[in-house]
């Protein structure tokens, strides 16, 4: 293997032993970050802004609430946690103000620093910490006694121990239990926005409905439709993830997997992967970040349109019926 791959067996904790942690803010990825960090016997204190509707969950959860100013201020590392698009704002009115020399800064995602949108003052450390995964499936997976890899990166070294801070926060958050590996801000920006764009979230969802739709609209059942391109992709994705692709294509049928390879290729093309390398062009000159900061400053028109698109969409209509009658089905994880 040519990465480096840390392992809690090579991380110490020490260096965030005996100091404390801000979580600032308590949503997707703060509420597990603060979970994990003091169920592993950290210092933590969650940062919030005024009326916050989570001040009550943390409260409840066992956590110490302070406000974003005071949680900066009391505390040694300051993790950012709240949306891209309003981070920048928070830090210079609530954060930057309250940073003194030899605090550590640190992301969950390298937007802000790798655009430019915010820049610490060089007497801190400024690092990020990337679980490769949904917050709440971050949580999950730590209560259950396993974890998620993560990548960490030093944008700055202030006081000769960012990296050891960044192991030992990843440690921290149960991603050394997974295999945790070093990157850059600029590789984790990119690499975090393609993947999430292009196969996990946009790939991945516009797959699954022009395959519903496809089999909608030739007049089959939707419930049927419905189990045969969502419902079923977790179970075969669960396979792979477990076993890769040819532990997978044991498990399924000699039919389905001469399917696979005579099908795969006309639904997902060479003109598809090209298309890919126009996204990442996209993403790497920043014309992505560009177009969603805009339609953030905006009040997100174009976000808000796609998410009215799909509410009344029979795939989402029927769907949440189906998944009503099946309640093993894990409800409690989006529960913050
Ligand atoms: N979602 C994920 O799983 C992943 C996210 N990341 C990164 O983690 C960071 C956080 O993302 P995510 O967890 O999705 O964020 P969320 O959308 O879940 O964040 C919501 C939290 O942010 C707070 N918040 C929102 N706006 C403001 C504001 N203007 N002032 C103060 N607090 C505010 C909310 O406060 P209140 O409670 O008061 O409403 C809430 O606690 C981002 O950098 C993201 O890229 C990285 C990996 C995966
Ligand atoms: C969950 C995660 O890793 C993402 C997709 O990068 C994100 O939510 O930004
Ligand atoms: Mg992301
Ligand atoms: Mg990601």
């Amino acid at each position: 293997m040519a990465a480096k791959m840390y392992y809690d067996r090579d991380v110490s904790t020490a260096p965030i032993e005996n100091k404390l942690i801000a979580i600032i803010g308590y949503g997707s990825q703060a509420h597990a970050h603060a979970q994990n960090l003091r169920d592993s016997g950290f210092n933590v204190v969650v940062g919030l802004r005024d009326g916050s509707a989570s001040r009550a969950k943390a409260e409840q959860a066992g956590l110490r609430v302070a406000s974003i100013e005071d949680a900066t201020k009391e505390a040694d590392v300051i993790m950012l946690l709240i949306p891209d698009e309003q981070q920048p704002k928070v830090y210079e009115q609530s954060i930057a103000p309250h940073l003194s020399a030899g605090k550590a800064l640190a992301f969950g995602h390298g937007f802000n620093v790798h655009f430019g949108r915010i820049t610490p003052p060089a007497d801190v450390d400024v690092f990020l910490v990337a679980p490769k995964g949904p917050g709440h499936m971050l949580r999950r997976v730590y209560a259950d006694g396993a974890g998620m890899p993560g990548i960490f990166a030093v944008q700055q070294d202030a006081t000769g121990h960012a990296r050891d801070i960044a192991l030992a926060y990843a440690n921290g958050i149960g991603c050394t239990r997974a295999g945790v590996l070093e990157t850059t801000f600029k590789e984790e920006t990119e690499t975090d926005l393609f993947g999430e764009q292009s196969v996990l979230c946009g790939g991945v969802t516009h797959l699954i409905q022009a395959g519903f739709e496809t089999l909608v609209e030739a007049g089959y059942q939707p419930e049927i439709a419905y189990f045969e391109t969502l419902h079923e992709v977790k179970l075969i994705v669960d396979l792979i993830y477990e076993k890769g692709f040819e532990g997978m294509r044991h498990s399924i049928s000699n039919t389905a997997e001469f399917g696979d390879y005579v099908t795969g290729p006309r639904v997902v093309t060479a003109e598809t992967k090209a298309e890919m390398g126009r996204v990442l062009q996209d993403i790497q000159t920043g014309k992505f970040a560009e177009r969603f900061i805009a339609d953030a400053e905006a009040g997100f028109p174009f976000m808000e349109e796609q998410r009215g698109k799909m509410r009344d969409h029979t795939l989402e209509v029927v769907g949440k019926e189906l998944r009503d009658k099946m309640p093993f089905i894990n409800k409690k994880a989006l529960e913050v």
